[in-house]
């Protein structure tokens, strides 16, 4: 048996000695490697934490003391040394081992949610929660010097730094990345701090030796530690943190067991908050992620674990199509100005900042600075492209209705992976962003349905002077075209029924699932118009009078129904009495597990063989003249929505 397989929860992990323990690290390496390059997933950040994982759970006692790990995708370990090695086969699929800590899969785990900057404010919740009812129990929160970036991680240092004796260890897990270099001032600080290594251990040695000094030895050491803060103002800088009220222990060396043990034991025994800082290596033990210029394989798709090369070459993105016009725009525009938070690659921000490195600003994983600064700069005359995924939108929500729309300031923002992204989760989802955004006045949003519409609704978006502008698309392979038959104002007309039986109306990459649909409920005998509104928001007027011209119109949109695009066309009829039946789908409201984009629409009866079923259900029983026998419907088509 290896030490791998006998490890299956943190009590086993204490029997073991150091030497055994470093046989683990290796192990659980290889097994990471061995795994993650079959299924994908967040490689590099769960290499970088393999000894600081091991560490937390020897020297704390999980589930009785709260161990968070921020955003979460760097829990592999976590879950390995937890009971749940067996699962890693089926890691990000359906019905399989989330890639995130997960409330259903055990008791060790308490954060679901993938949003970076979370984890100090459940610790202050968590220690709040135990001084009332448990005070023997800790907390220990993992954070990135990414997510340190986020504005929420200061809002709960301050209260956290506010009383002193409530037991919170902060570890501060700094590879010095998030996806590329951590940016900013802390970020500085913090590299200030790595380099001045083993600054505990020089302190610590002194003291022993003064200590073992007879005579002038503890008087002197008095003298000295009573010095210290003159000392610590003039070797070193964290005294940021102790000016907050956080006691600091470090650097210490992320992947050396028993420094990081000796640093938590420490820690624990504090009493009140302190924050432990670990100096990890993003990948660490594997050279190809090591060596990965880009990211160190923050997240990685299927690959060959020795080469570290992707197994599946990857098609035309939608995030390429964008990337590569907004090169050309910056070229055109120089009022044109793009920011990223902390995502420069994913987003597809990277050529724009090789073209244009003065125009390309990074804040840090703080998208509510992204939106307001962003609104500071379109002030000062600058038009500036804030590209986020659309799940991340949510927390800046407030931003943009307030800062941007409420001062009508021409800032578009760029939303991809808008829709059901799959296997990253409920909270990585793109679902909410129609919903939101439709309560924003003056807002326009629009959703692209292929590479051309992409390039055109982007440079419609930039060309808008007097207020915010939102494109929004998918996750992964674009649809290079989808050509429209005509052009009614701003709605494309992509089909026309063989009769004025339905409207159906499909948002952004759903087009092409529409006009698969309508062909097949063609073979039905029911005509079906398709069209593509473009811009979803404010609804195209285009669409009330086309409405009126047929007996029932359909939605369909890979977003949230709840306050979504039907719904906004719904209410758009009822404003303008046109008293046409009107069915809406969409993504329900729930919090959806992870599996594959394609399998979670399926669930969710998002394939052109479920919508063409659900419309001649509605015809039958709404139009009365057409009688079908739902079975003949052909069979379900190769799942191809995008
Ligand atoms: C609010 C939010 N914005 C962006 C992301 C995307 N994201 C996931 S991990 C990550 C980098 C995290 O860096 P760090 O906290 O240093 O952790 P590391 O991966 O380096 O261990 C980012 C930007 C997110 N999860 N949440
Ligand atoms: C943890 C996190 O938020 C990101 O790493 C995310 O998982 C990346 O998603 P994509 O793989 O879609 O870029
Ligand atoms: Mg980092």
């Amino acid at each position: 048996m290896t030490l791998l397989e006998s490890v299956q929860s943190p009590a086993d992990l204490k029997r073991l000695e150091h030497g055994e323990l470093t046989r683990l690290a290796d192990e659980i390496r290889t097994f990471l490697v061995d795994k993650v390059s079959r299924t994908g997933g967040h490689l590099g950040p769960n290499l970088g934490v393999v000894e600081l994982t091991l560490a937390v759970h020897r020297v704390f006692d999980s589930p009785r003391d709260a161990v968070v790990f921020d955003t979460g995708h760097q829990a592999y370990v976590h879950k390995i040394v937890t009971g749940r090695r067996d699962g890693f086969d089926g890691l990000r699929t359906k019905g399989g081992l989330s890639g995130y800590p997960s409330r259903a899969e055990s008791e060790h785990d308490l954060v679901e949610n993938s949003h970076a900057s979370t984890a100090l404010s459940y610790a202050d919740g968590l220690s709040r929660a135990f001084q009332l009812r448990d005070a023997r129990r800790h907390v220990v929160a993992v954070v990135g010097d990414g997510a340190l970036t986020g504005g929420m991680c200061w809002e709960a240092l301050n209260n956290i730094a506010a009383d002193q004796d409530r037991p919170v260890v902060i570890v501060v897990n700094d590879n010095g990345r998030s996806y590329s270099p951590t940016i900013g001032g802390l970020a500085d600080h913090l590299a200030a701090l790595r380099l001045r290594p083993g600054y505990e251990k020089a302190l610590e040695s002194g003291r022993r030796a003064l200590q073992q000094t007879p005579v002038v030895g503890k008087p002197l050491y008095a003298a000295l530690h009573a010095a210290k803060r003159g000392i610590k103002d003039a070797l070193s800088p964290q005294i940021m943190f102790e000016d907050l009220g956080l006691k600091y222990l470090g650097p210490v060396d992320g992947h050396d067991l028993r420094a990081l043990e000796a640093a938590l034991h420490r820690a624990k025994a504090f009493g009140g908050p302190v924050i432990v800082h670990a100096v990890t290596r993003k990948g660490n033990g594997y050279a190809p992620a090591e060596n990965h210029e880009a990211d160190q394989m923050h997240a990685t798709d299927a690959m060959d674990p020795v080469t570290g090369e992707p197994l599946v070459a990857k098609k035309t993105s939608w995030t390429s199509v964008f990337s590569q016009e907004l090169v050309k725009l910056g070229a055109e525009r120089e009022d044109l100005v793009a920011i990223t938070a902390a995502m420069r690659g994913p987003t597809g921000l990277q050529p724009f900042a090789d073209a244009f490195p003065e125009r390309s600003f990074d804040v840090g994983i703080a998208e509510q600075h992204a939106l307001t600064s962003a609104a500071g700069m379109a002030m000062g005359g600058l038009h500036p492209v804030v590209a986020v995924y659309a799940t991340f939108l949510n927390r800046a929500f407030d931003q943009l209705l307030m800062d941007v729309a409420l001062h009508r300031q021409p800032v578009t923002v760029v939303l991809d992976r808008a829709g059901i992204t799959g296997s990253d989760g409920a909270s990585h989802n793109g679902m909410w962003d129609m919903s939101i955004l439709g309560v924003v006045p003056g807002i326009r949003v629009a959703a692209p349905r292929d590479a051309v519409t992409l390039r055109e609704e982007l440079r419609e978006a930039v060309a808008v002077s007097d207020g915010p502008t939102v494109l929004r698309f998918s996750k992964g392979g674009v649809i290079p075209e989808l050509p429209a038959v005509e052009r009614v104002g701003q709605v494309d007309v992509l089909r026309r029924g063989e009769s004025r039986d339905v409207l159906l109306v499909a948002v952004g990459a759903f087009a092409k699932l529409g006009v698969a649909a309508a062909e097949r409920l063609a073979d039905q005998g029911i005509g079906v118009t398709v069209v593509d509104p473009r811009w979803v928001t404010p609804v195209p007027t285009e669409l009330v009078g086309m409405a009126a011209e047929h007996r029932l119109v359909v939605t369909v949109e890979d977003g949230g129904r709840h306050g979504g695009f039907g719904w906004a066309l719904a209410a758009a009829l009822r404003d303008a009495d046109v008293d046409v039946p009107l069915r809406d789908l969409g993504v329900p409201q729930r919090f959806l597990d992870h599996a594959s984009r394609d399998e979670v629409l399926a669930e969710l009866g998002l394939t052109a063989q479920d919508v063409a079923r659900r419309v001649t259900g509605w015809a039958a029983g709404l139009l009365g003249d057409t009688s079908v026998d739902e079975a003949a419907l052909p069979a379900a088509e190769d799942a191809d929505h995008r």
